[in-house]
């Protein structure tokens, strides 16, 4: 089975709430490539409810763009530096430092929802990623992040 971008990140780094294997309480978000693009998949539970239960509400939706964004911008780099995750070498790891939401639609409830990444650019430590995430009836969220590598 494929290793997800998340299962490259250290145990006592893996303590998100979206996607840490380490938080017994966490989403566990994975993310992989797709081409040139990655995605992730998730099905929120019930309890993650907008205004009405057959929406998810907005917070769940930028964390799912968070968490599949900075993934996604360590992956780019990785590609970028023609280098593998768990390769042995210095640790390429990123926080989000500017995530702006568009909420085109509601985000409906009890379907699988498909997260993609697209690497805008690479400047540096600095990556540009454009996001979105998908219901069963088309794109309900639009995401660009700056997510910045940590320094090692
Ligand atoms: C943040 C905690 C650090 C501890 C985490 C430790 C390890 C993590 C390890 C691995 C990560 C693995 C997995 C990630 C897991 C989950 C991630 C989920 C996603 C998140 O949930 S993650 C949490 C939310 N996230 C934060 O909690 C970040 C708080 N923040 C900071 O920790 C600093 O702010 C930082 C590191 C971002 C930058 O600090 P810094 O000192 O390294 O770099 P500096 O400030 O010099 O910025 C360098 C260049 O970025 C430009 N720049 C910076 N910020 C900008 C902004 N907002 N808009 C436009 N441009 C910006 C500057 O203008 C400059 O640009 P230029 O080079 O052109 O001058």
């Amino acid at each position: 089975m494929t290793a997800a971008f998340q299962d490259f990140y250290p145990d006592e780094f893996s303590h998100c709430y979206g996607c840490g294997s380490q938080n017994p309480q966490g989403h566990h978000l994975k993310s992989y490539w797709d081409g040139e693009e990655t995605i992730a998949r998730f099905t929120p539970d019930a309890k993650y409810s907008g205004g009405v239960p057959e929406h998810v509400y907005g917070g769940m939706v930028a964390s799912l763009l968070d968490c599949h964004g900075t993934a996604s911008a360590a992956a780019f780099t990785y590609r970028a530096l023609n280098r593998e995750m768990g390769d042995g070498g210095d640790p390429v790891r990123f926080v989000t430092a500017s995530l702006k939401v568009d909420f085109l639609k509601p985000t409906p409830m009890g379907v699988e929802l498909v997260v993609r990444g697209k690497l805008r650019s690479i400047d540096g430590r600095k990556v540009w990623v454009d996001l979105s995430l998908t219901g069963n009836d088309g794109i309900c969220a639009k995401g660009e992040m700056l997510a910045i590598r940590l320094r090692t």
